[in-house]
Parts: structure tokens; C-alpha cells; sequence
């Protein structure tokens, strides 16, 4: 027998033939994580999987080695649909099939190194050598008494074998041995939490304290902690003052055990929807018909900010499960989402899984296991999670389906919610896309009928939409370099109805560049030649595309002059300057450099949720399916930053982020009001947000895109060409540009470039773009991945690499 393979490291574009052992022949199926011995070098095993099986080897290509041993127990990782799913992005994204494959299993399923085999406690007892049949099992079961545990490794070498998998697989099955992985973090995970300490009276506490106001505020915050304990390090929380309070004896110092997998730690009591309003009711309806129907089915879901876009999800799964078959649910990011995830885990429990970047690899593993054998019948999480090892899905949710962190920014490049349509397709489930903000492809697709399109245009008990005015900054009072008279006194007023305020500032750190007022000098990051961000905290410069930092000084490092200019604010120099104008108050700020930590997101969201805090202040963080009732205003302190990047989709993703953000303004009874401070006021971008009106800017916005042949009328390959040398970078790819022109009739698309890319030096690396336009005609998969391999050895000597980018995203 043979098994056509796909090796890992092996850099190929189609599986290899190797032989299949008579021993292994009954058990191995296609979706088989296997181990592989080329013929070549008969030491050097690797993994591989099984793409399908044959009696006879292909005509065309001899067996290059043979299959030596199944993993995973002889149960596929892969199932057809998984399978299917690598090949179609393989083709589709121009990669290699085993960096799809790759792409779509967990991190400790593609290792060996920490399997172990246990001996379970009984069978120290009751050996029976007559079960044990031949001298090897004998062998493994001998050693392992003594030892009660070893790793596969240390077995191997004991035994001078390799290839254990398989007899070990039969011997669990038979309850001699366990098979497990060993997993750095077996504790499970603490930390460290504070909480007041039980003898003393508060009042006597804050009477000593008086002249330490910050241990005092950490005082009185430790006495409101909902669950009677707070960790350090949150938001001004710092750990001085709670130490101080522990060595006073006024608070006491203890260790709590982290909740673990499904937990984001975000929590809310749950709320009771009696029932759907009628609109909810109306798609619900034509989903759910689709689904007992049977078939493959792609809804758009348009539906408003706030108009309960969560229940219908819901509702449509309650009757999934019941039928029998599994979901997938898909969020742009966890950790800044933990509320939309806490309301599916409330309805869910058990049944739901959630994947979390933050998951420790034994968590991922026991998820994925969960989910392989059935245990979890709903995946919720990230882009990767399309990829959860669920059989018989019978519907696929993508939430926020215009979110750009669904397309991934590295090999293979794949767009999360592209290959929930595929797998949707591949098993006959339905798919619901949904956003208020549609992607322009996904509404053209539903104008083009590929997609249903469903609507919620209004918001759930009778809840109005938010009323938006624009701030023009050039005829207004400011009270701060940043902040108008208009927006503070709004905020003044919401703090004195005790309401909630969203502030979104998209750019984190202190000042976008820093300028000498003498000699203009502006600092650059050495390896990518743009500017570097201020941050006052740290007092350091950072470069925000390479990490580069840098120490900060007050003056000029060409001139000495001191007079320094600090251009364009971010969130930190905000915080600062809302600290000023409303002492006292606390200002929740959210942003990159705040959430660092794991769980910082949940925290500051609880705080804001809890009422801790009145102010969150945020970058685009703070835009996304947040549902507070009490925030009340929504104000945006520069919305022009964005609205000059060099790329076609700028104003699709400006227009999002302010309609998103203004969504989170009056959510339930009381109205919401949003202010928009601008500078180019002109930008006809702001008339459609200041309407609320989704579709009109979508139809103008349209039009220019239908006269460039951008996408949805045309279909984009980027490819980026990268070198420590400029010239390498340059003419590599000129030459691609002469080599595809000799392949393919010239009407059969656009060539753009070579260009430098928007920043065209990144990490000490040159970047130059070639833009594929493809209005008509698809240009092969095959050919791509030849010219890249190729141009890649020509140019072997100048380091170059070269990217394929199918349907980006980002053209900076
Ligand atoms: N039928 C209903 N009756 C009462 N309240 C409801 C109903 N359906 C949903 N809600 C509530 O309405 C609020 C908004 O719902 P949800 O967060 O699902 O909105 P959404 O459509 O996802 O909005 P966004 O796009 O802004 O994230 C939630 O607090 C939810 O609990
Ligand atoms: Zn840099």
C-alpha cells in the first residue's frame, strides 16, 4: 500500500508517495498525523499527513520513503473537511499545502517532545503476562514499572526502538499504558491579589491614611472589589501602594488560582431577554429555514449597532444543537470582545468552547481534544478557530465580519472569514456574516444575490440610534491642544448625571513625532526611517512598526535647543490632559500599551462595566461591540487620523471605526450623543457619518472604486518584494514584472509597480510592491508560486523574500 504524504518542512507543492508497513496498513486513513522516514536518510524522521491512501504507487513519482509510525492514535487531526479546507487555501492564497495544514493545528499537536507514558495505578497490580503478547510490549511495560513514567523519547532510547506510537496506541486501548503530553504549566495558574484586611475598621484605615492619598484610593478600591479582591498592576493600581497597605497590616496579601480555559475574565450577571423583538424574529426566521433546509447558504446580516444581533446568533444555535449537528462562532479578537463571548458561554455552558490567544498550550490542546471527540459542540473564537476539529457543522457565525483582523499577516495569508464561506459550503451548513458596517465585498456580494442580505435597521426596545455632530476644530475654543470647549462641557455634564463617556483617540502613546522648533530635526527609527512615537511613561521613543526604543531627551540630540514641539497627540498625552481638566476623576485608558498583560483588557472593560470609572479613554479598542447602558456620549478627538493613508480602503475603515464607536453611545434608555472633532471637515466621509447612513456611503464610495477597478471589480495579488539592499529589492521586482508580462495575454490584467510600499523601509529591510489587478481573468496558482521561486534563488545573494498576498488588506 501507499500513502501520498505531506511533510512537514518539506517545501513542496505536491504530496509525496511513500510506503505503507502491512502492520500500519488496517489503521492509517487519510487526515492521519503520521511519522515519515525518507529513504534518503533513514535517521531523520519527520512528521507528515496522510492525503490519501492507494494500492498501487503513481506511474509518475516512486516512494521517497516510507511511513514509519501513526501519531494521535491513529485518529485523523485532519478531517475531510479540515483537509479539504488547507488544500483550497493552499491553491487559493498561493502557499504551500503543508503551511496550510500547518496553519490550521495547535502548536502542541505538532510536536513530539512532550509526549509521556504513564502506567495507570492499577495496572501496577494486576499484570497479566498472558495479555501481554509479545516481547516489546513486555519491554515497554517492564521499563515503565519501574520508572512509572518516561517520555516516549527516554523509552525509545531505553529500548533502542523507535516508532512506539503505534504499539503504544493498542496498548492504551487495552488500559496498559496512558499516552499523554507533558506541558511546562501543569500547575494550574495563580497570582497574586490583595484584599482589606479582616481585622481593621475602614474608617480608622482611612483616617491613618489621610496623608497617602494613594494608598488610600487603593483602599477604598479594595473595599468596593466586587469579588472582594483586586490583582496589582491593573489600571493605577500600582503594586507600592498595595504593598504599602499589606506591611501596614491594613490589607492582606494572597494567591488566587486563575480561571482557566473558556475564561476571559470579563463576567456579567445575566440578562433575561424574554423575547425577540419582531424584526430579530423575522431573520431568525429566514435563517433558520435555510438551516432545516440543509443546504449551503451565506446570509449578510446588516443589522445597526444595538440592534441584538447576539440573540439571533443564539436563538439560530439553540436549534442547531438540537438538531444534531455543530457550530463555529467567529469574534475579530477575544480578549478585546469578552462580552459578546461571556453571553455565548451563559447560554452555552460547557457545550461551547472558547479558544483564547492566551490559552496555555495545555488549554489548547484539551480545547482542540474537546472539540475533535465531541466533548464541546460549539468553537467560539478568533480566525483560526474556522479551523476547529468539529464534524457535521451545520452553521457558521462570523461576527463584526468587516473586522480586518480577520485576514492573517503572515503566511498563509487567508482571510478567516473567506474560509468560513468555504467550509460553510464544503459542509453544508449556513453561514451568517454579520456587522453593521458590512465589507464592501460582502454587500456587493449580497447585491450581487451570492449572499442573502437580512437587515436589523433598528435598535432593540425601541433604544433611538445616537444623534452625531461635528466639532470643527479650526473654529473652535480649545481648552487643551487636543480636547474643544464643546466636548469638555458635554463631558462635564454626563460626570454630573453620573454617565459613562467612550473617548477614541487611534493613536496610543504621548506624541506622534517630536519636532525641534530650532532646526526641525525630527527623531526616526534607525531600521524603518519613520518617525518615532513619544512616550512620556516610559520616557522613551518607540517605533511602532519595528519596537525599536530609544531613550527620550528633553532636548534637541542635533541642536541642543530645548524648544521641542510634541505633534500629534495619542491616547497617553489625553489621559493627561483629561486629568487635568477633571481632577479626581479616574480615566480607564485602553490602548496597546496598557493590555500588554494578560487579562488587562478584561479588567479595564469590568472596571468600566462595574462603574469604577466613568471616563474610558482608547484607541480603536474601544470602537468594538462594547454594550454599556450607561454611556451616553461618544466623542472622537481627531477623526481625521487615517484619512489620508495611501490606500483604496481608507475611507471604508475610517467610516467603520466612527460608525462602531458612535455605536456604543445610548445602547439602552438613556439617548447617546456623539461629537466628532475634526480638522478637514470638508471630507465628504463626515456628511455620511454625521447621517448614520451606512448605504449612502457605501453606493459613493462605490463609484470611485468601480472607476479605479479596485476590489469588489477587481480582484488584488500584492506582492511585496524585500531586501537589505535597495537595488535587490528594486529590480527583483522589475524583473517579475518582464517575466509574468512574457506568461499571460497583457489584457489579462493590470500590473502596478514596482513601487516602494507605503513604508518602504521596514526592520532594515527595502520593500517594493507589485499590485495584480484582475478584473476578468484568474491567473494560476501554479504560475505565481514558479515566478516567486524562482526570482527568490536568482536573487539568493541580496537575501531576497518575496510575498504573495492575495486579497490584502493593507497596502501600507
Ligand atoms: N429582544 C430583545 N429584548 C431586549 N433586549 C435585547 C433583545 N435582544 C437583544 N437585546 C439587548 O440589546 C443589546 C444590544 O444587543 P447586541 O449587543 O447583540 O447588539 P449588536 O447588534 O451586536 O450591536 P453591535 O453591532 O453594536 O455590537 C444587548 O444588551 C442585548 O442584551
Ligand atoms: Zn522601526
Amino acid at each position: 500500500m501507499y500513502a501520498l504524504l505531506y511533510v512537514d518542512r518539506y517545501l513542496r507543492d505536491t504530496p509525496l508517495t511513500a510506503t505503507v508497513p502491512k502492520a500500519l496498513a488496517t489503521e492509517l486513513r487519510s487526515g492521519c498525523q503520521v511519522v515519515f522516514s525518507p529513504a534518503s536518510n533513514r535517521r531523520k524522521n519527520v512528521l507528515a499527513y496522510v492525503e490519501s491512501i492507494q494500492a498501487e504507487p503513481d506511474p509518475e513519482s516512486s516512494p521517497e520513503g516510507s511511513v514509519v509510525d501513526i501519531l494521535n492514535r491513529g485518529i485523523p487531526v485532519l478531517t475531510p473537511v479540515t483537509m479539504g479546507l488547507a488544500l483550497w487555501i493552499s491553491d487559493y492564497y498561493m502557499t504551500r499545502p503543508i503551511e496550510a495544514i500547518n496553519a490550521l493545528l495547535p502548536a502542541p499537536l505538532k510536536t513530539t517532545v512532550q509526549d509521556i507514558v504513564e502506567v495507570p495505578a492499577f495496572m501496577l497490580r494486576t499484570l497479566d503476562r498472558r495479555i501481554i503478547s509479545t516481547q516489546l510490549r513486555r519491554d515497554i511495560l517492564s521499563l515503565l514499572q519501574k520508572q512509572k513514567k518516561l517520555s516516549v523519547r527516554q523509552l525509545e532510547r531505553r529500548l533502542g526502538k523507535k516508532n512506539l506510537y503505534r504499539t503504544l496506541a493498542v496498548m492504551e486501548r487495552g488500559g496498559f499504558v496512558e499516552l499523554k503530553k507533558k506541558f511546562s504549566s501543569s500547575a494550574p495558574k495563580t497570582r497574586t491579589a490583595y484584599r482589606p484586611a479582616a481585622s481593621v475598621d475602614p474608617e480608622d484605615v482611612r483616617r491613618a491614611l489621610a496623608r497617602a492619598p494613594r494608598q488610600l484610593e487603593a483602599f477604598n478600591r479594595l473595599l468596593e472589589a466586587p469579588e472582594g479582591h483586586l490583582f496589582a498592576g491593573g489600571q493605577q493600581l500600582s503594586h507600592q501602594a498595595l504593598n504599602a497597605l499589606a506591611e501596614k497590616g491594613y490589607a492582606e496579601k494572597i494567591t488566587v488560582e486563575l480561571q482557566s480555559s473558556y475564561s476571559t475574565g470579563f463576567s456579567e450577571p445575566p440578562k433575561i431577554i424574554a423575547r425577540l423583538t419582531e424584526s430579530q424574529q423575522q431573520v431568525l426566521f429566514a435563517v433558520r429555514n435555510a438551516f432545516r433546509h440543509g443546504s449551503f447558504r451565506t446570509f449578510l446580516l446588516h443589522g445597526v449597532t444595538g440592534s441584538g444581533k447576539t440573540m439571533v446568533y443564539i436563538e439560530l444555535l439553540k436549534e442547531v444543537l438540537e438538531a444534531g449537528r455543530n457550530a463555529i462562532v467567529l469574534v475579530p479578537e477575544i480578549s478585546l470582545t469578552p462580552q459578546t463571548a461571556s453571553r455565548f458561554r451563559q447560554h452555552f455552558g460547557d457545550r461551547i468552547q472558547i479558544l483564547h490567544s492566551a490559552m496555555s498550550s495545555r488549554e489548547k490542546y484539551e480545547a482542540w481534544q474537546r472539540l475533535r471527540n465531541g466533548e464541546a459542540r460549539i468553537a467560539l473564537g478568533a480566525r483560526s478557530t474556522v479551523f476547529a476539529p468539529l464534524e457535521n457543522v451545520g452553521a457558521i457565525i462570523v461576527d463584526e465580519e468587516h473586522d480586518p483582523a480577520y485576514k492573517q499577516d503572515r503566511t498563509p495569508r487567508y482571510n478567516g472569514r473567506d474560509v468560513a464561506v468555504m467550509r460553510a459550503k464544503q459542509e453544508q451548513a449556513v453561514c451568517v456574516l454579520g456587522s453593521a458596517t458590512p465589507s464592501f465585498e460582502s454587500y456587493h456580494n449580497a447585491e450581487q444575490q451570492k449572499y442573502t442580505l437580512l437587515e436589523l435597521p433598528e435598535r432593540v426596545d425601541h433604544a433611538e440610534m445616537p444623534v452625531i455632530r461635528l466639532v470643527p476644530m479650526r473654529e473652535n475654543r480649545r481648552l487643551t491642544p487636543s480636547l474643544s470647549e464643546v466636548l469638555y462641557l458635554q463631558i462635564k455634564q454626563r460626570l454630573e448625571r453620573d454617565e459613562q463617556v467612550i473617548l477614541l483617540q487611534n493613536r496610543r502613546g504621548f506624541a506622534g513625532s517630536v519636532l525641534c522648533g530650532e532646526c526641525a530635526h525630527i527623531p526616526l527609527c534607525p531600521h524603518c526611517h519613520i518617525p518615532m512615537v513619544y512616550h512620556a511613561r516610559h520616557s522613551q521613543l518607540r517605533c511602532h512598526y519595528c519596537g525599536h526604543a530609544a531613550l527620550f531627551s528633553k532636548t534637541c540630540p542635533t541642536c541642543g535647543s530645548n524648544d521641542l514641539i510634541y505633534r500629534s497627540s495619542g491616547t497617553e498625552r489625553i489621559a493627561e490632559e483629561l486629568g487635568e481638566l477633571f481632577p479626581g476623576e479616574r480615566i480607564l485608558r485602553m490602548d496597546v500599551d496598557t493590555t500588554s498583560a494578560r487579562g488587562a483588557h478584561a479588567m479595564i472593560l469590568k472596571e468600566f462595566h462595574d462603574k469604577q470609572a466613568r471616563i474610558l479613554l482608547g484607541t480603536q479598542m474601544v470602537a468594538k461591540g462594547l454594550d454599556f447602558p450607561d454611556v451616553s456620549l461618544v466623542g472622537v478627538l481627531m477623526a481625521d487620523i487615517g484619512m489620508n493613508m495611501p490606500d483604496f480602503r481608507a475611507s471604508e475603515r475610517l467610516f467603520s471605526l466612527l460608525m462602531q464607536v458612535a455605536g456604543r453611545a445610548g445602547r439602552a434608555s438613556i439617548p447617546g450623543e456623539v461629537y466628532i472633532q475634526a480638522y478637514n471637515t470638508d471630507n465628504p466621509l463626515l456628511a455620511h457619518v454625521l447621517g448614520g447612513c451606512y448605504k449612502s456611503f457605501y453606493r459613493q464610495e462605490m463609484e470611485a472604486r468601480r472607476d479605479l477597478h479596485y476590489p469588489p471589480f477587481s480582484r488584488l495579488i500584492a506582492l511585496e518584494f524585500t531586501s537589505p539592499e535597495e537595488r535587490g529589492a528594486e529590480r527583483s521586482a522589475d524583473e517579475f514584472i518582464g517575466m509574468l508580462e512574457r506568461h499571460i495575454p497583457t489584457e489579462a490584467c493590470t500590473l502596478l509597480g514596482p513601487a516602494p510600499a507605503g513604508r518602504a523601509r521596514l526592520k532594515d529591510r527595502y520593500r517594493y510592491q507589485v499590485l495584480i489587478k484582475l478584473t476578468t481573468h484568474r491567473l494560476s496558482s501554479g504560475l505565481l508560486k514558479q515566478l516567486q521561486y524562482e526570482l527568490m534563488r536568482r536573487w539568493q545573494h541580496q537575501q531576497l523574500s518575496v510575498t504573495i498576498d492575495v486579497d490584502p488588506q493593507n497596502l501600507m
